[in-house]
């Protein structure tokens, strides 16, 4: 069943001259899922179930950039394994004890929540009129009582989801609704599509500082120019000083991401056992058609006060 998006927004005025971004609604349940195009043929498809970004197309909808599971649970009964997750309000393990977050799973809630569709609005600073976009919230009266019990804290997120002709923008804003203050970590899990892992190069991390999980959580310095996968990799970069993280194929440049007011950024690739050991990674040898470059505040803590906003985000570039 596909049912047009009927929330009143200034792309619904009646006829234009030229047509505007088509916005529809599918499915039910949690495996509703909002799919925007442009007219120019770009396309991104937003699952409720987590807000999970499940499919970015652009350059007139030909180029695929978000790797997707063929077996991701696109059902609501796991977090999607592909695509955009949006880790919050802990990245990985949560502190075996004494933090707010320690009885919350793996990544937070807020992958396997159930988001509400907001509606849609024109870019704010769209640079070319045809970018729509796409708003989804989730309140601490939308958590699962589980939830709600692990993590005791009055909030409101709303993620923004900005296609354009050539770019895809998420920004996350976190508000606290509540009398107390609370700590959080927020992490956008972007699962890019590529097409061969052994001629990608990662560059925008020279002098960086990450720590590598493979290696014990040891701390190491970035001493290349380009980060190269050879292996799994999985290393969190903090306190980046440069915005833009370059990803290229065979020595050009694929896709930029561009954080804004997010400082870290995982790298991420399990390689083959870890895929293997996956039940909804497939197929097996998909290791080499995907990299998670994933931008978010996962060093330490980001702290909101009553009534505080925290707002970061990323741009993405597709540079065909
Ligand atoms: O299997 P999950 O929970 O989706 O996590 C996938 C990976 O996510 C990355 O962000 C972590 O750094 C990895 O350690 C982790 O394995």
């Amino acid at each position: 069943m596909v049912e047009r998006a009927n929330r009143p927004s200034a792309l619904n005025a009646p006829a234009e001259a030229t047509p505007g971004p088509q916005v529809d609604i599918t499915g039910t349940g949690p495996s509703s899922k909002v799919i925007a195009t442009l007219p120019s043929g770009e396309s991104v498809e937003v699952l409720l179930y987590g807000a999970t970004v499940t499919s970015w197309k652009s350059e007139g909808g030909k180029t695929e950039n978000l790797w997707l599971s063929e077996k991701a649970a696109l059902d609501g009964s796991k977090p999607v394994r592909g695509g955009i997750p949006v880790v919050f309000p802990v990245f990985g393990p949560p502190p075996k004890s004494g933090h707010a977050t320690s009885s919350l799973p793996q990544h937070g809630f807020a992958r396997n929540s159930r988001w509400e569709f907001l509606g849609k609005s024109a870019a704010e600073d769209a640079l070319d009129a045809s970018s729509v976009k796409l708003d989804f919230g989730l309140s601490t009266t939308e958590l699962s009582e589980e939830a709600r019990k692990a993590w005791p804290f009055d909030f409101g997120l709303v993620y923004s989801v900005t296609l354009a002709k050539d770019s895809l923008q998420t920004v996350l804003n976190v508000r606290n609704e509540g009398e107390e203050s609370f700590e959080f970590q927020v992490l956008l899990h972007t699962y890019l599509k590529i097409s061969d892992i052994s001629k990608v190069a990662i560059n925008g991390l020279l002098g960086v500082s990450y720590v590598d999980k493979v290696l014990n959580a040891t701390t190491h310095q970035q001493s290349d120019a380009s980060v190269t996968i050879t292996g799994e990799v999985d290393r969190v970069y903090a306190s980046i000083p440069q915005d833009t993280t370059t990803v290229l194929e065979d020595g050009k440049p694929r896709f930029d991401v561009v954080r804004d007011n997010l400082s870290d950024t995982v790298v991420w690739n399990p390689w083959i056992e870890k895929a293997k050991g996956m039940g909804d990674f497939a197929p097996d040898e998909g290791y080499k058609q995907m990299v998670c470059v994933e931008v978010g505040a996962v060093d330490g803590w980001q702290k909101l006060e009553k009534g505080e906003v925290f707002e970061g985000g990323q741009t993405m570039k597709s540079l065909l």
